[in-house]
Parts: C-alpha cells; sequence; structure tokens
C-alpha cells in the first residue's frame, strides 16, 4: 500500500489526477472506475485542465461508475449520472457510449444488477478504480454488513451515509434510500486502486479502514488484501496513521 500526503484538498486532487493522467497516458484505452461525492471534484477539475491544454485524449477512454441512486433519473440533478456529466464527461473528448453507470430507473432489480456486471466484464476489466471513502467504511455504497457482496447489488443505504448525503438534497426526505453498487469482489478485481480520502472528518475511518482488522463492517478494510492500493490524503485525512508514513 502507498500513502501519499498532500497538504490539502487541492494538493490532494493534483496528486490523484497525475496518477489517473500516468494510467490514461500509458493505456489510452484504459478501463477507469470512477466514483462521486466530494472527494474526486478536485481531481476531476485538474484531469479537465490536463485535456483543455492537450496533455490528456479521453477519446479511447472507457468508464464505469461506482454506484447510482435507485429512483433518480438521468436528468435529475441529484443522480450520478448528471454528477458525472457536470463534474468530469461533458468537459472531455471521452464518448458517451464508453460511459457506464446503473440505471437509477430500473425496476428489475436482479435484472439491472445482473446487466452492470455484464457491463463491466465486458470492458475487460478495471485499469484504475478511484474511491472514495463513506464514514462508515463504505466504498461505493458498499455499507457495514454481515459479509462482502461479490457483484452489482441493490443496497439499502444506512442513516448515517443518508444523513452524510442529505447535504447534497434539499430536503434530508429527498434522500434515496436504495442504491445499485459495484460489489466489493469487482472492485478488488480492478488492477489498481486509488482512493483518496480528505479532511478531519476522515481521519479516524482511515485509520480503521487500513489499519485495522479486515471486515465487512468495515468494507474498505478488504482493500488492505489487494496488491496496488494507493491513498492519497491530506493531512487531516492523514492525521491518525502518521506512524505509518
Ligand atoms: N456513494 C458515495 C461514495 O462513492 C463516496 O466515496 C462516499 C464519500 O463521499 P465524499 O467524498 O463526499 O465524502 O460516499 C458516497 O455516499
Amino acid at each position: 500500500m502507498r500513502i501519499y500526503e498532500a497538504k490539502d484538498y487541492e494538493g490532494m486532487s493534483r496528486k490523484a489526477a497525475n496518477i489517473i493522467a500516468a494510467q490514461i497516458v500509458m493505456k489510452p484505452d484504459c478501463v477507469l472506475g470512477l466514483a462521486t461525492g466530494s472527494s474526486p471534484i478536485g481531481t476531476y477539475k485538474r484531469l479537465i485542465e490536463g485535456y483543455e491544454n492537450g496533455d490528456l485524449d479521453f477519446s479511447e477512454v472507457k468508464s464505469v461508475n461506482l454506484d447510482e441512486y435507485k429512483g433518480l433519473s438521468k436528468e435529475n440533478d441529484q443522480s450520478y449520472y448528471y454528477f458525472m456529466n457536470e463534474k468530469l464527461f461533458r468537459h472531455v473528448n471521452i464518448k458517451p457510449e464508453n460511459t457506464n453507470l446503473p440505471d437509477g430507473l430500473a425496476t428489475d432489480d436482479d435484472a439491472e444488477c445482473t446487466r452492470y456486471d455484464a457491463v463491466v466484464a465486458a470492458t475487460g476489466g478495471i485499469d484504475l478504480q478511484l474511491l472514495g471513502l463513506g464514514h462508515n467504511g463504505h466504498i461505493g455504497f458498499n455499507e457495514p454488513a454481515q459479509e462482502y457482496a461479490k457483484g452489482t447489488n441493490c443496497v439499502a443505504l444506512t442513516q448515517s451515509t443518508i444523513d452524510a448525503n442529505s447535504r447534497l438534497f434539499e430536503k434530508a426526505e429527498d434522500v434515496p434510500r436504495f442504491a445499485y453498487t459495484m460489489g466489493v469482489g469487482t472492485i478488488m478485481k480492478a488492477r489498481k486502486i486509488l482512493i483518496i480520502v480528505s479532511g478531519a472528518d476522515k481521519a479516524k475511518i482511515v485509520r480503521k479502514a487500513f489499519f485495522g482488522p479486515v471486515t465487512p463492517e468495515v468494507p474498505a478494510s478488504i482493500l488492505q488484501f489487494h496488491n496496488d492500493v494507493t491513498i492519497v490524503g491530506d493531512e487531516a485525512a492523514l492525521a491518525e496513521i502518521q506512524e505509518f508514513i
């Protein structure tokens, strides 16, 4: 596990974008696993700059996103489809047909999970998976549980996740209660994992996830078993793991 400490959110974003940019330069037709949330917004900004100044070409890049809220359409400004379009896709030359997310409006959960697993498999596998970290250790929307989900699944969000994400919605009641998420098994199959963490509120879970016991009760802890994980965090988020850096 490599750990890079950046001074602040901006520094974290630059470092993470450099790692993703290196992946794109080394393999122009790479498959990127992408994430939503506040953590990757700065990273996507830097990638857009890389495209605008001619350093990065997304024309052959494929992407698969981790998750999507159940019940939200692509046009809903809270959907992860909308987020990805606003924060990255529409600003670079990635082909829309090469970008993939679970379908928030699917009605048959099992069929949608099977479909999305097939979509991910058809890409040939994820070269680099970008991850944020939930306050309870969730990755994608894989919440603390008794066991790890292997493939895409429809999950009931925990109250703590609903509360954390309600800051982005007008009313807490508007936060969907269910989401489709890529499974932990699929995430673990990514060739490289890049996890970004920022802010003092992540410090405790960072220690628990990466230096505590491996358990589905802290979903991100399984990343300790992956052989190519890079953590990029700012000083505040890495405050509790200083002895390991
Ligand atoms: N489903 C997303 C995750 O993919 C994200 O990594 C995490 C942390 O979000 P943030 O980066 O805003 O702290 O929570 C959300 O619920």
